[in-house]
């Protein structure tokens, strides 16, 4: 996996014009051309600067574009083609910074007339990249060592309801979680700093309990509390979690943006759980935006410990082989000496039903499965819930049958009947 020279980017294209030609226009307009030639794009400037296609392979034909506002060539009954492009540019257009590497290989693009599709897959960066940003700090070493968890998934809940308990209520829950047995709780990215549960007022209330817990049992609970905010909130937030003895902080990387992250990797002395709501309108349409496969490297390089990758049989829409592929992605080593591993998260709709097959599906255990409903609506409450992702955990690994492990499992019988649709 030797990093290339340039910087790589795959992308799915769909055009009614010649793919090539479509393609020559992308790569033109996202280095050194523009929609005409001009003077000064000499030879020697283009050898130096413009990029170039490396691959180009088509795939077959549509009837109909995906997008709006795609031109046309003058032969309108020309067919609408798709085809996989791989473009590169060297790395001296931009040196290794991220926020500019996202306007070359995702910004114009996407929305120029020879497309009615342009989709990003993959990007491969020079080794430059590596020696630049930190990456993970943490990643699924020091989280489990933080955690006191050695092998296995971290069982997790997102504190539910998302928004509405005060400090106290927050902190009441987290007490019989903690009993329970959890490893991992958040915040919803939802609460972050509100008039009716103020951050460092919740902070203080759920540490108290975490630390009590932890001084009587030696395991301290990881709550990534949510500091999503602008810079020198997102810094003060962190340092109060720090000094209160907390183990983990949470962002919402479309909130907070390319250059937030990278502060924050840089500044935080504890893992960063990275949450990825608004991913909806990059990927929903399987024409345009971005694959997570592409996206999670930006996030991982710029200092994410933790990347929400959804859930097998999920609440949204996505496709468990795509929940998939983004959970192996996250364990794909990015670089050699610089794997910049992050533990993938699987949250949306979960519960003890979806572990048998997410295990069997990934391979491994290094994930943190995360259920909100699927733990705080258990018929027998909230601990029967923990205690129901446990169970399904340990049948999942042992390669127990649910049904099987339930006949002598209260908790996960009653999740099964409860979770089955
Ligand atoms: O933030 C999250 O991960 C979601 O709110 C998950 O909630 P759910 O487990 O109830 O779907
Ligand atoms: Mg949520």
């Amino acid at each position: 996996m030797a990093a290339p020279q340039r910087i790589e980017a795959d992308y799915l294209i769909e055009t009614a014009f010649d793919p090539r030609r479509a393609a020559e226009a992308m790569a033109g307009e996202q280095s050194s051309g523009t929609f005409v030639a001009i003077p000064g794009e000499t030879p020697e400037l283009k050898e130096r600067s413009a990029a170039r296609i490396e691959a180009l392979e088509e795939i077959g034909t549509v009837e109909a574009p995906s997008l709006p506002g795609a031109g046309r060539p003058k032969d309108d009954a020309a067919a609408i083609r798709r085809a996989r492009v791989t473009l590169s540019w060297p790395i001296d257009n931009i040196g290794p910074s991220l926020p500019n590497l996202l306007a070359t290989v995702a910004g114009n693009l996407f929305e120029l007339k020879q497309f009615s599709g342009l989709r990003l897959l993959d990007i491969r960066l020079p080794a430059v990249f590596a020696a630049r940003y930190p990456g993970p700090r943490f990643g699924i070493s020091g989280t489990r060592r933080l955690a006191g968890v050695a092998e296995g998934p971290l069982i997790g809940t997102i504190v539910k309801p998302s928004v509405g308990f005060g400090a106290q209520e927050t902190a009441n829950l987290v007490r019989l979680l903690c009993t329970a047995g959890i490893d991992f709780i958040k915040d919803d990215e939802l609460q972050s700093d509100g008039p009716h549960c103020p951050f460092d007022t919740r902070v203080d209330a759920v540490m108290r309990v975490i630390n009590d817990h932890a001084d009587r049992t030696g395991k301290k609970v990881m709550f990534a509390f949510n500091l999503t905010g602008e810079l020198d909130e997102m810094r003060r937030r962190h340092d109060h979690v720090l000094e209160r003895g907390g183990t983990c902080v949470m962002a919402s990387l479309n909130s907070v943006g390319l250059v937030g992250m990278i502060e924050l990797g840089r500044f935080s002395a504890l893992p960063i759980h990275a949450h990825r709501n608004g991913w909806g309108y990059l990927s929903r349409a399987p024409m345009l935006g971005w694959s997570y496969v592409a996206w999670q490297k930006i996030w991982r390089l710029a200092g994410a410990d933790h990347m929400h990758v959804n859930g097998l049989a999920n609440k949204f829409s996505e496709a468990d082989d795509s929940v998939i592929a983004s959970a192996r992605a996250c364990l794909t080593p990015m670089f050699d000496d610089r794997p910049c591993i992050a533990m993938p998260v699987f949250s949306s709709g979960q519960s003890a039903k979806q572990a048998p097959g997410t295990f069997a599906a990934l391979g491994t255990a290094d994930l943190i499965f995360a259920a909100g409903g699927g733990i705080m609506a258990h018929p027998d409450g909230p601990a029967a819930g923990v205690a129901s992702l446990r169970e399904a955990w340990d049948a999942a690994m042992t390669d127990v049958p649910l049904a099987d492990y339930a006949r002598d499992h209260t908790a996960l019988a009653r999740a099964l009947e409860t979770y089955a649709a």
